[in-house]
């Protein structure tokens, strides 16, 4: 069912000293920032040899990595992206085995143009994770 990684997502209060960090410490290629309203994020991608990470800051009172930032105010690892070829074909399967598909369930569209879905924590040994179909 599942692909390659798409991203590794981390979830920061400001983006800033983070694009610091990946791009001036580590040495890393950091894409210029995104706004997406849709999911309450805004976003960068580190660009590495083998998959994505993800930078994200809160983005609106509503935006889903508050809660967590609340947690773990000095960020933290925040979901794994998988990808897959058929996402409704996915989501129909999991949800058959009982797994919950967070929103309305209904792929939205995300950073990379393509559609997205979420799968609940609890259900995946602790991890958030995304499903892109590309
Ligand atoms: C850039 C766009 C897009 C892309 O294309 O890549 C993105 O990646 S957008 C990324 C942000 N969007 C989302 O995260 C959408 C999906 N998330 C949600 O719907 C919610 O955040 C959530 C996962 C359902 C949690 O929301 P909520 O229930 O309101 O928060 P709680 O704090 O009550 O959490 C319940 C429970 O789950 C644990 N939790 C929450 N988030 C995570 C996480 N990221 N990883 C692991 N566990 C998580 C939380 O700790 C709570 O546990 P207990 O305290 O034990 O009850
Ligand atoms: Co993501």
């Amino acid at each position: 069912m599942l692909g390659r990684i798409n991203h590794i997502a981390i979830a920061v209060s400001d983006l800033e000293p983070a694009v610091k960090t990946y791009r001036d410490v580590l040495g890393a290629e950091v894409s210029v920032p995104l706004q997406l309203p849709d999911h309450g994020v805004t976003v960068v991608f580190v660009e590495l040899a083998n998959t994505k990470v993800e930078l994200l800051e809160p983005l609106g009172e509503a935006s889903p990595i508050r809660a967590f930032l609340e947690k773990t105010p000095a960020g933290g690892m925040h979901h794994i992206c998988y990808e897959v070829d058929d996402i409704l074909a996915v989501r129909d399967r999991l949800r058959a085995t009982g797994a919950r598909v967070l929103g309305d369930g209904e792929p939205k569209i995300g950073a990379h143009g393509k559609p997205v879905l979420f799968l609940h924590p609890k259900d995946f040994c602790g991890t958030l994770i995304e499903l892109e179909q590309v």
